[in-house]
């Protein structure tokens, strides 16, 4: 309900209060695949202690020597290559906007509560959207790292940066997060709706359905990250529900980045040595996404596809990630009103 102010003392400063917000929050995305956005977008990113561990000492002489010097060009030319351009802004974001104005739209049952998103890294700011909903009368905000599973690197940085921006906050909403939601049997039916909804769609049958999450480097697992237990939880359940035996979904993890050990086994390096060995039909889903952007585009639809095709594979297919679909929003939208329990 709209604040009600009648009561206050005349000279009491306007306040709003009584809703509840919730914030969808994803990775993050450059406003523009230019030299400069890349660099700013790579910058904060690459600065955050929660994605590279190393030391500063060891790290910022190699970031600010080598990598921001080279990587802003390079990965704009991959951008380039997936960017929406009627909206001109990456996939990453229109489906962001789009799940976040489709669940207001739903939740039209739920009067008091707002809905919003941001992005860790880059517009619109966790900060900003924060300060927003405080500023709309949200006295309790529900934090949605969009990731299923959790990571250090991903879930973890969100609700640091959200608890960072109370810190400086003299009446704090009350803030609670989401939890993973990777063994959800709503998500993974989703999951399983999106293979075969696409098998649908091809007169092929894959011999082997590949799932591919982003890797993380083997030491922060080995420092207790649950990300690949989580990973092969979800893998696993996905095949139960597909009726699939145990040799015919296979789990990879891909984008490695630096000279690290990453959780294995690699994707690329998987597709490349399939196709070698005779295998002919493939298709590959990354279910740790919520939303397609340039690893899913570009990485996986785009050279996991070529890479299989000239070593010798016949068929590829790259599985949509669930983005803004009726499926997609079932699951976001099951999650939020479990964990809004109490708070409506
Ligand atoms: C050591 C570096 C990185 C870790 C650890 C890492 C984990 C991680 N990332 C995602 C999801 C996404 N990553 C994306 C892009 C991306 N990731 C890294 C590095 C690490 N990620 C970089 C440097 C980049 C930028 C592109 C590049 O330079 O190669 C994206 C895409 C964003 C987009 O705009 O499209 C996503 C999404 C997860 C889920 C994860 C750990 C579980
Ligand atoms: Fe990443
Ligand atoms: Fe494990």
């Amino acid at each position: 309900m709209a604040a009600d102010t009648a009561h206050f003392p005349a000279n009491h400063p306007p306040v709003k209060f009584g809703k509840v917000g919730v914030l969808l929050v994803n990775l993050g995305t450059p406003d523009g695949t230019d030299y400069t956005s890349m660099r700013r977008y790579l910058k904060e990113f690459l600065m955050d202690r929660r994605v590279i561990e190393w030391s500063r000492l060891f790290w910022y002489p190699i970031l600010f020597g080598i990598v921001l010097n080279r990587r802003p060009q390079k990965v704009g030319k991959a951008y380039e290559e997936i960017w929406n351009h009627d909206l001109n802004e990456s996939y990453l974001r229109t489906y962001t906007r789009s799940q976040a104005e489709k669940m207001a739209e739903s939740f039209k049952d739920l009067p008091n509560v707002i809905v919003d998103w941001g992005m860790r890294y880059g517009q619109p700011s966790i900060p900003s959207r924060i300060q927003w909903l405080k500023d709309q009368g949200c006295e309790k905000i529900l934090l949605f790292p969009l990731y299923p599973q959790f990571a250090a690197a991903t879930t973890a940085t969100v609700n640091d940066k959200a608890f960072e921006t109370l810190l400086k906050m003299r009446w704090q909403p009350a803030l609670r997060t989401v939890p993973p939601y990777h063994d959800d049997p709503v998500y993974i039916e989703a999951l399983a709706n999106s293979v075969r909804k696409h098998y649908e769609t091809l007169d092929w049958e894959p011999d082997l359905l590949i799932t591919s999450f982003h890797g993380i480097p083997q030491s922060y697992f080995k420092k207790g990250d649950p990300y690949h237990c989580q990973c092969m939880k979800t893998a696993r359940l996905l095949r139960e529900k597909l009726d699939l035996p145990k040799d015919k979904l296979m789990v990879t993890f891909q984008s490695r980045f630096g000279p690290e050990e990453w959780l294995q086994p690699y994707t690329d390096k998987t597709v490349e040595k399939l196709a070698q060995d005779g295998v002919k039909k493939i298709a590959i889903m990354n279910p740790g996404f919520v939303s397609d952007c340039l690893e899913t585009l570009e990485e996986i639809a785009g050279e996991a596809g070529e890479l299989f095709l000239h070593n010798g594979g016949e068929k590829f297919t790259h599985i949509p990630c669930l983005n803004d679909s009726t499926d997609g929003m079932w699951v976001l939208e099951h999650v939020v009103r479990r964990e809004l329990g109490g708070w409506i």
